[in-house]
């Protein structure tokens, strides 16, 4: 009798296709593909300017590339516009903050949570019934996620008056209040000190494994996000908190493989040293 195959490898949940970017004379990403799993952090690392971020950029809608495709759950979403990559479940947070400084962190958390508002103008203004529930519904996970990511204290500050640290947990904060399937993280951690670092690694850690009972009305909270992507600049924090790691250099992929795997690739290696040989 024929044995079923067995597969080791985790199961894909975004696959990148031969991506090609180019911003007039510039090539930002030239023919990468990667392979986005469940059950897997994934770090994305290279120098400056190998395209990283323009990779978050091309999932979430940001950015169109010229060739190649994105599949999400199988479905193509090369060309998806960034409010429907966000109701489709790719939530991301920006290298340099982009929250609404004017409004307080509750206010920012809420604001994400208008992707999924079902109720129109009129009955929202009116705030009653449908509303009425809808809105309670929203605030109870916002609130959930509020006390996740110990943010409380600041609940009804202004951002704008808050420190860059707290900002940057913030806007963790309204990524998370889009429920999404997968999470995007473009250097989260950047600018932060050491303390400050460690509670964001615990944070993705908890985020990735999820809480349990901790938070039963919160799934995500609850279940745990379990495809993270992270692009992060601190090796020790990349060596940590990812399952697989892909080097990108001059917008190309140069490597792939586990964190001991590129620890020891000479391809990366030499790709940093010529960095810092620039420096
Ligand atoms: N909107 C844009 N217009 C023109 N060029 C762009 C644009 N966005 C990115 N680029 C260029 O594409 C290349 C890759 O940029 P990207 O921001 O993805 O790099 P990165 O790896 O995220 O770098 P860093 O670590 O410094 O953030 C760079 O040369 C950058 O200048």
């Amino acid at each position: 009798m024929a044995q079923p195959i067995i597969s080791a490898e985790k199961p894909v949940k975004v696959s990148l296709r031969n991506l090609t970017l180019s911003f007039g004379g510039i090539t930002a990403l030239k023919d990468v593909s990667v392979d986005i799993r469940e059950n897997e952090i994934l770090a994305i690392i290279g120098p400056n300017g190998a395209g990283k971020t323009c990779l978050l950029n091309c999932l979430n809608g940001f950015y169109k590339p010229q060739k190649g495709e994105i599949l999400f759950e199988g479905r193509n979403i090369s060309r998806i516009r960034p409010d429907k990559a966000a109701r489709m479940g790719l939530a991301r947070t920006f290298q340099n903050i982009e929250l609404f400084s004017g409004l307080t962190t509750l206010e920012n958390a809420m604001a994400a949570r208008h992707v999924f508002m079902k109720q129109n103008l009129l009955t929202g203004a009116l705030y009653f019934g449908p509303a009425h529930n809808e809105e309670i519904r929203h605030r109870r996970v916002v609130e959930d996620i509020i006390d996740f990511l110990e943010i409380e204290p600041v609940r009804n500050k202004t951002v704008a008056s808050l420190p860059y640290g707290m900002r940057k947990r913030i806007e963790l904060a309204r990524a998370l209040a889009l429920e999404p399937k997968v999470l995007l993280l473009d250097e989260p951690m950047a600018g932060m000190n050491t303390e400050e670092k460690e509670d964001i690694a615990r944070f993705i850690v908890d985020i990735f494994e999820g809480q349990g009972e901790s938070y039963p009305d919160t799934p995500v909270l609850r279940d745990g996000i379990r495809t993270i992507v992270l692009i992060e600049h601190d090796m020790g924090v990349v060596m940590d908190l990812a399952d697989r790691i892909v080097v990108l250099d001059f917008g190309r992929k140069i490597a792939e493989g586990t964190p001991e795997e590129i620890k020891n690739n000479p391809l990366v290696i030499s790709a940093y040293l010529g960095q810092s040989a620039k420096k």
